[in-house]
This record gives C-alpha cells, sequence and structure tokens, in this order.
C-alpha cells in the first residue's frame, strides 16, 4: 500500500476558486485587494516565487503592485518602499521576500511595516498576538498545513505531531497553530539539537519536516499509517533539489505530501487568504 497524496496544488487550486468570488463580493462594495511584494536583488529562485505570487493574484482578481529593488539597495532605500507601502491605500497587503541581501537588518524591516497589512503574519505585532490568541494574519506556510490536513481528514485533535526544525516561518509558529484548543495535538518540536530523533518521528501521528536536511526522515523512523508532510527544501552534493522525506517513506506512511505540489501552493494560496481577509476587515 502505498500513500494517499495530499494535493497540495489541488487544494490551493480549490481555495483559490473559494477566494475568486469573495473578492468580487469585496469589488462589489468598491474595494479592491491589492498584494504588494518587496523583492530585493536578482536571486532566481525569489524571483520565480515573487512571479508565481502575482499569477496566483492575477488568478483571483487582486490588484499587483510589485516592487524591484538592486541587490545593492541599502537599509534606508528599503525602507523607503515599505513606508511607500504602508501609506498607499491600493496596497491592502504586501510581503518583503526573505532572504533580503547580507548586511541589511531584516528584523527591523519586518518591524517597520503596518501590521495590518502584513500577508505573511510574520510581523512581530502578529507573531504576539498568535501566541497571546488574538485575531492576526496566520504565518502562511503552517496555515497552509493546517488546511491541506483538515481538506483530507487528517485527524488532528488529540494527535502526536512531531515538527523537525525551529526557523522563524515554519519550526517556531507551526506549534502554536497546532496547540490551540480549536486544534488540540500534543507537539514535540525536535531541532538539530534533538539527541534521538528517530524516536520522536516513531510516536508520531503526524510528521512536519522543515529541517532543510536531505532525507532526514527514512521510511524506518516513521510510524505506519503516519502523515508525514514534506516542507523542506535543500540541494545535495551535486546540486540536486531534495527534501527532507526520503522517497521509501510514501511506503509506511498513510498521507504524504509532496515536494514540490504539496506545501508550497498551500504556502501561496494562504498568502492570498491574508490579503482578502485584511481587505475584508478594512470594508468593514
Ligand atoms: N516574505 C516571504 N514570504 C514567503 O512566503 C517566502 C519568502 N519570503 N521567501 C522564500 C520562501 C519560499 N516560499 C515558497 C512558496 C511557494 C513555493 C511553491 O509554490 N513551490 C511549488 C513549485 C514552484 C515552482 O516550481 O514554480 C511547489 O512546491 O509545488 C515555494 C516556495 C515562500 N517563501
Amino acid at each position: 500500500m502505498t500513500a494517499q497524496i495530499l494535493d497540495g496544488k489541488a487544494t490551493a487550486a480549490a481555495i483559490k476558486s473559494e477566494l475568486t468570488a469573495r473578492v468580487a463580493a469585496l469589488k462589489e462594495r468598491g474595494v479592491t485587494p491589492g498584494l504588494g511584494t518587496v523583492l530585493v536583488g536578482d536571486d532566481p529562485g525569489s524571483q520565480k516565487y515573487v512571479a508565481g505570487k502575482h499569477r496566483d493574484c492575477a488568478q483571483v482578481g487582486i490588484a499587483s503592485i510589485q516592487r524591484e529593488l538592486p541587490a545593492t539597495a541599502t537599509q534606508e532605500e528599503i525602507e523607503a518602499v515599505v513606508r511607500e507601502l504602508n501609506e498607499d491605500p491600493a496596497c491592502t497587503g504586501y510581503i518583503v521576500q526573505l532572504p533580503l541581501p547580507r548586511g541589511i537588518d531584516e528584523n527591523r524591516i519586518l518591524e517597520l511595516m503596518d501590521p495590518d497589512k502584513d500577508a505573511d503574519g510574520l510581523h512581530p505585532m502578529n507573531l504576539g498576538r498568535l501566541v497571546l490568541n488574538e485575531p492576526a494574519p496566520l504565518p502562511c506556510t503552517p496555515n497552509g498545513i493546517l488546511t491541506l490536513l483538515r481538506r483530507y481528514g487528517v485527524e488532528i485533535k488529540g494527535a502526536e505531531v512531531v515538527v523537525v526544525g525551529r526557523g522563524v516561518t515554519i519550526g517556531r509558529p507551526m506549534p502554536l497553530l497546532l496547540t490551540r484548543r480549536s486544534e488540540n495535538a500534543t507537539v514535540t518540536q525536535c531541532h538539530t539539537g534533538t539527541r534521538d530523533l528517530a524516536a520522536h518521528l516513531k510516536r508520531a501521528d503526524i510528521v512536519i519536516a522543515a529541517a532543510g536536511s536531505p532525507h532526514l526522515v527514512r521510511p524506518e523512523d516513521v510510524k505506519p499509517g503516519a502523515a508525514v508532510l514534506d516542507v523542506g527544501v535543500s540541494r545535495n552534493a551535486e546540486g540536486k533539489i531534495m527534501g527532507d522525506v526520503h522517497p521509501g517513506v510514501a511506503e509506511v506512511a498513510a498521507w504524504i505530501s509532496p515536494n514540490p505540489g504539496g506545501v508550497g501552493p498551500m504556502t501561496r494560496a494562504q498568502l492570498l487568504v491574508n490579503v482578502v481577509e485584511a481587505a475584508e476587515r478594512s470594508a468593514g
């Protein structure tokens, strides 16, 4: 038996078609949601992600506002663009594509953003709201993971979940979402300092692998019937793109999210959800 695919691409498409109707309703009321992106430098990967976000916007009727700065941009120049988007009424939500070039104080840029326009849900105010159980735009990748699990009927309530990784975009916020009363999962957070990762993985009903370590999750470490989500991307010695999950895991798990085609498209869909919700809030 091979695992059922948690198809992020198809699920994201369904979410986008729901959003299209909500965007149309907003437009009837005179509000056009607009997503801004700030891209600094010429990293081909970042350019590709940002282009994908604008393609998604066009599909659902969200206006696109693109700001591009050269890799040589200064802290002040980037901050000026952030201030401009904070003031721009056509921009109802925006993101600053990460990572920023070396030498730029990323956290200072994020703090300068208007938290009500934070489409990523990564502004310190919104991360704080998440900790305090107050309404806030949610971090896109963790929220995309939850949405994917729900749509496929994977039981979250009471589940033993192992999150591998402690990055700001996934590893740290993921347990905050999973341990809300509405989710009620039990979470173990593993990282490079974890003594016996395999022992933790073996007990997990749901594994969320976001470590960026090629094939870290091996078939022999996974409990039969588990759901395994591959969120990692890294390159092996030959430069080949690798996920965090060994392909053999598909023979042990009951559900698996592939990479690509899994959590990536869900991240983009949740970004659009945050933009639409912010516009709905501002429309009153
Ligand atoms: N402020 C900020 N917010 C982010 O959300 C953000 C960021 N910075 N920096 C970089 C990472 C990376 N990221 C991805 C999103 C979607 C795919 C995605 O959709 N991938 C497709 C494949 C894409 C393709 O091949 O064209 C897939 O997994 O199927 C990938 C990567 C968002 N990030």
